[in-house]
């Protein structure tokens, strides 16, 4: 059983409890349901490209930061140019909370990626009643009909789809009009391994029309640089930032150089 399995199944029994706490009904009267989305999409193609991430903590490398607040780091992104923001809300694995999704729409007004692994439709209604404006679907763990069903829900309530993949039979299955986002993760979810080649190699099957974002292990302008003349609009980036004691300013620094 692979890490991603694992984090897959403790995920169907956590939304089945979830779903039996707090009805649908419930998360339709949140205010932020009502709120107009801003697209994710959108922002990438016209601004920095850079999807920062808030992550306390992953299964491959334990700790990251502990000791921020999730506002600061919000407007910290937002102040330093960011495209948008990508907030993990896995609590069992990532140290995450949708709660860290309220917290971040409270302090910015750019746009939120909910960071989730997502098997119910549930999911993507708390996603919007949260504040979030696109979600993540993961290719490995959904079949093609799942992230068309998921993705054209998601839709359907004005939030964006970034879908991500790591192999060719992912993207495959990914291609479709409902999603906005194709993402490559340039790290391998059943391994850890990381490699840019994945996102350079990969990217040669994404059609012209969707926005293309290389996700995890860059660590330097440098890799932007490189990926960049591929073709990519999009990067997210989240240990980068994080494992430094001030993320905004990190971030602040990055973007600078992209100039
Ligand atoms: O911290 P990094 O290496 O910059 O990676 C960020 C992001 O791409 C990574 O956290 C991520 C990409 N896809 C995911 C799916 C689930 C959880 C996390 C992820």
């Amino acid at each position: 059983m692979t890490i991603l399995d694992k984090i897959t199944t403790d995920k169907i029994k956590e939304v089945a409890l979830r779903k039996s706490l707090i009805p649908v009904s419930q998360l339709e009267q949140s205010v932020l349901f009502e709120r107009a989305t801003v697209s994710l999409a959108k922002a990438v193609r016209e601004g920095s490209g850079i999807i920062a991430e808030h992550k306390r903590r992953s299964p491959s490398k334990s700790v990251i930061n502990n000791s921020l607040s999730v506002q600061d780091v919000a407007s910290g992104y937002e102040q330093a140019g960011a495209s948008g923001m990508s907030v993990l809300t896995d609590g069992k694995y990532f140290g995450g909370s949708l709660d860290d999704l309220l917290l971040a729409r409270a302090a910015a007004q750019f746009p939120l990626l909910r960071k989730e692994f997502i098997v119910d439709e549930y999911q993507i209604l708390e996603a919007k009643a949260y504040g979030a404006d696109a979600i993540l679907l993961i290719a490995a763990t959904l079949s093609r009909k799942q992230i068309e069903q998921f993705s054209t829900f998601a839709k359907g309530l004005g939030l964006d789809v970034l879908c991500e993949s790591h192999n060719e039979e992912e993207l495959q299955k990914s291609i479709m009009p409902s999603v906005d986002m194709l993402g490559i993760n340039n790290r391998n979810l059943k391994t850890f391994e990381v490699s840019l080649e994945t996102s350079k190699e990969l990217i040669k099957q994404i059609p012209d029309e969707f926005v293309k974002v290389s996700e995890s292990g860059i660590s330097s302008v440098e890799a932007i640089k490189e990926l960049k003349p591929h073709g990519f609009q999009g990067f997210l980036i989240g240990e980068n930032f994080m494992k430094t004691d001030n993320p905004g300013e990190s971030a602040a620094t990055f973007i600078k150089q992209l100039r």
